[in-house]
């Protein structure tokens, strides 16, 4: 198991434990929009670590963002599953318009 289906299992898992137990139990207690809040400021500390180009700064700060992203969405009943769905549509789209461009031109 990769190191996002493994992260998603442990999600699923903790949202709905005791919020003493664990930082994904607390997190979810304090509601959606504090969870939300957390993707804002890791997004913030993301983009400072990539224009000041701390290379190991930005590994992190990502890991932390993706992390608490992917609690958002368990959160709201979604998974990566669905993002990757949505990207998955889009590469078909840009496919059949670059397709038509071919076509056309
Ligand atoms: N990947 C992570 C992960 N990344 C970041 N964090 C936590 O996210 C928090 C972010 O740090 P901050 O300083 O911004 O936040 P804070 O001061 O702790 O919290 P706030 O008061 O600001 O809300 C830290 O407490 C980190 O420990 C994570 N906590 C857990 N995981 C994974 O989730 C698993 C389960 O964790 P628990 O829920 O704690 O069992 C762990 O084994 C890890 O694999």
């Amino acid at each position: 198991m990769d190191a996002f289906a493994t992260l998603e299992t442990t999600i699923a898992a903790r949202l709905t434990a005791d919020p003493a137990s664990s930082y994904i139990a607390g997190l979810a207690a304090k509601g959606r929009a504090k969870i939300a809040q957390k993707v804002g400021e890791e997004a913030v500390e993301t983009v400072i670590a990539a224009i000041a180009d701390d290379r190991a700064g930005l590994v992190g700060e990502a890991a932390d963002l993706l992390f608490h992203l992917t609690v958002l969405l368990h959160h709201a009943g979604l998974t990566l599953d669905d993002v990757r769905a949505e990207l998955t549509r889009r590469e078909g789209v840009s496919g059949l318009v670059e397709k038509a461009g071919r076509t056309a031109g």
